[in-house]
């Protein structure tokens, strides 16, 4: 029972860490955040959440601002665009956070750099206390330091909040032994090792993620969230997309 008053349920996980890129906030890319798609989560997460488990985001900002893509431009230096980077990443949690609010699911924003205004700085203790007491949280700004991306963050965040796995919420179904927008015979994978993704290079996370989940023996799920209930599966443990860290175990609650 956690302090929600909610029985925890038989499943797979009691506290995950779904991660969100920017990408997948775009949806149909008409505008920058598509609120078909952080509707379509609100509702999933909502429904985990009403049986008692401990659901934290961390949001990208890849459909608003990506460091890498501006650094060089206009005298513009890499740290200084990370930051908007990471700035994008706010915005994205704050339209979250307003949607999720907007259907009754409390719901707080903890940023990795202060902003009191807009969202609570990042506080490992009260993050978790939150969790306890059934509120979603969502990590913005990443990890707050340039250089890094949020994949990197959804590591740390995890491996902090002692959460179970970083379910990867992506616009394809899985890892691919190749790109399957460019390969049309790509093969949707199973389950991987770390070790596979690092050395076939497999565009699943950055390197210094995939290292932070292996030394920390996070799994992670990569899934499609266009499709309409894979949150849910994904969350609840179900067997769906690509496993990273080791072979699919049938739990009760999964396949
Ligand atoms: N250190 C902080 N800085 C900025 N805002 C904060 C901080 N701590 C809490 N808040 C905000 O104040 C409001 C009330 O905090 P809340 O989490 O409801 O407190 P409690 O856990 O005691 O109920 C929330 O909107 C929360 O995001
Ligand atoms: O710890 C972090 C996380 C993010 N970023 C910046 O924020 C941008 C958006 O994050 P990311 O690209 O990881 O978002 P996603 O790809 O998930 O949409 C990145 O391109 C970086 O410029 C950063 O500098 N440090």
């Amino acid at each position: 029972m956690n302090d929600a008053g909610m029985s925890k349920p038989s499943c797979k996980w009691q506290r995950v860490l779904l991660k969100v890129s920017g990408e997948a906030l775009a949806g149909d890319h008409t505008q920058n955040i598509d609120p078909k798609i952080t509707m379509a989560i609100a509702r999933e997460v909502a429904s985990v959440t009403r049986l008692g488990i401990e659901v934290a985001i961390v949001v990208g900002g890849g459909n608003i601002f990506r460091g890498s893509s501006w650094a060089g431009s206009g005298g513009l230096d890499r740290s200084s665009a990370d930051y908007i980077g990471m700035l994008a990443t706010v915005m994205n949690a704050i339209f979250l956070q307003a949607t999720m609010e907007s259907i009754g699911i409390p719901t707080r924003v903890q940023t990795a750099f202060r902003m009191s205004e807009v969202a609570e700085p990042y506080i490992r203790r009260r993050a978790i206390r939150h969790l306890e007491k059934g509120r979603v949280v969502i990590f913005a700004a990443g990890t707050g330091n340039p250089f890094f991306t949020t994949d990197t963050a959804a590591a740390l965040r995890c491996a902090e909040i002692n959460a179970e796995v970083v379910l990867k919420a992506t616009n394809v179904d899985g890892v691919f032994d190749d790109d399957p927008r460019r390969n049309p015979n790509a093969r949707l994978l199973d389950s991987l090792t770390y070790q596979d993704v690092l050395s076939r290079d497999l565009s699943v996370m950055d390197m210094t993620a995939v290292t932070l989940c292996q030394e920390n023996n996070i799994p992670v799920v990569v899934f499609n969230v266009t499709k309409s209930g894979n949150i849910s599966r994904a969350i609840l443990g179900e067997r769906v997309g690509t496993l990273v860290g080791g072979p699919w175990v049938s739990t009760t609650a999964g396949t």
